[in-house]
């Protein structure tokens, strides 16, 4: 009788999804017939974290957690990405009651995932740097598929410094001199090595397998009373809530001041400038020479590809606060960014 009931609600429950899904969304949920969600990340290109984008996820979350889902499964819907962590878009010359608003959101739906009652567990399908990271490891498990791809905290690289919430939480998974190592030096880790130091859990095949990997960890469940599963996760995860919710306001005016540091402006500009130059309209207004070196960089890596070595470029025009702007068609001032490879 129960089993029907609960079979007939999956059944609504899909029908209702399916609705959902046809509205353009960055989030496809399907829930299965065992009542479980799979949420497929497809905000093109890489599933990076922008405010509508996570304001979608607060939101699924919401519908998995107020359907009584028993578990969900975070995943890509793209072949090589799971998700590219932070939108740089939100991180580049920011305007400050937007990225308050932004990373204020950002901690909500933190909270929410991390803290969720449902099952959770991530199937990462593909590269996961930063953020991308920081969402599996908010999960109870993860199972990575193999390949050539990597995760990590490659926060310092960037010029950031993680968030102290997101160090927590590391140093609560894989032992506390792995966590410093790689955060400071901004390690990336094969799925072989992340499995070596517990960043995940289990090693798949492809997606599919992945998925499979995931529910047979949510099956485990079948055996352990739901209450007492519930109440032991909060225990264990409450009190990092707890802390966050309490200063939820210095995090944030802390991470600002990070992202509007000079340093940390010169790497988003680098980052933002592999993508088509005329979507930054706000960088060829007015004329900074290093501003116009990165971006000759970033034009040069475009054309050159693997020939050309765009963040010693990058790291150039920072050094010599542009005084050498490379132009691509000129071998003499590209020379030192060429490698052999
Ligand atoms: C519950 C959620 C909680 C989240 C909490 C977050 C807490 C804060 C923690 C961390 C801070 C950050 O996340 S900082 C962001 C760090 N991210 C990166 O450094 C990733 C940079 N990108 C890459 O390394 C690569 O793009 C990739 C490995 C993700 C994919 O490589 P690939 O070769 O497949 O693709 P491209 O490099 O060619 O990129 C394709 C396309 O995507 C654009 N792109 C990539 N990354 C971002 C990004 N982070 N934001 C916006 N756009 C991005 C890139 O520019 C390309 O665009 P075009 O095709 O238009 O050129």
């Amino acid at each position: 009788m129960l089993l029907r009931r609960v079979y007939k609600q999956h059944r609504w429950l899909a029908s209702h999804v399916k609705f959902l899904s046809t509205q353009k969304s960055s989030i496809d949920i399907k829930v299965d017939n065992d009542g479980i969600a799979i949420l497929n990340l497809q905000r093109p290109p890489v599933n990076s974290f922008s405010m509508d984008f996570l304001k979608e996820l607060s939101k699924s979350l919401d519908f998995v957690e107020n359907n009584k889902i028993t578990a969900m499964i975070l995943t890509s819907a793209f072949p090589r990405v799971f998700s590219a962590g932070l939108d740089i878009n939100e991180v580049y010359k920011p305007d400050a009651v937007r990225f308050k608003e932004f990373w204020t959101t950002l901690q909500e739906v933190w909270m929410k995932l991390f803290g969720a009652r449902f099952i959770t567990a991530a199937a990462i399908n593909g590269q996961s740097p930063a953020g991308g990271c920081l969402m599996a490891m908010s999960c109870e498990y993860r199972v990575m598929i193999k390949g050539t791809f990597t995760i990590g905290m490659n926060e310092t690289s960037l010029g950031l410094i993680a968030p102290t919430w997101f160090m927590e939480l590391v140093k609560n998974t894989i032992n506390v001199r792995d966590a410093e190592y790689a955060f400071t030096t901004s390690r990336m880790f094969t799925p072989e090595e992340a499995l070596k130091v517990r960043l995940i859990d289990e090693i798949a095949a492809d997606k599919d397998d992945a998925i499979a990997k995931c529910k047979r960890f949510i099956k485990k469940f079948d055996e352990i009373t739901p209450s007492a599963r519930i109440n032991t996760k909060m225990k264990l995860r409450g009190p990092a809530i707890k802390k966050l919710q309490n200063t939820r306001q210095e995090d944030t005016e802390e991470i600002y001041q990070l992202v509007i540091h000079p340093d940390t402006q010169k790497v988003a500009i680098f980052q933002l400038y592999s993508s088509p130059v005329s979507a930054n309209p706000a960088i060829i207004t007015g004329y900074d020479p290093m501003e116009v070196c990165i971006e000759n960089c970033a034009q040069c890596k475009k054309m050159l590809g693997a020939w050309f070595e765009g963040q010693l470029c990058a790291e150039s025009c920072i050094k010599y606060r542009g005084k050498m702007i490379p132009d691509c068609e000129n071998y003499a001032s590209i020379s030192p960014f060429l490698n052999k490879l």
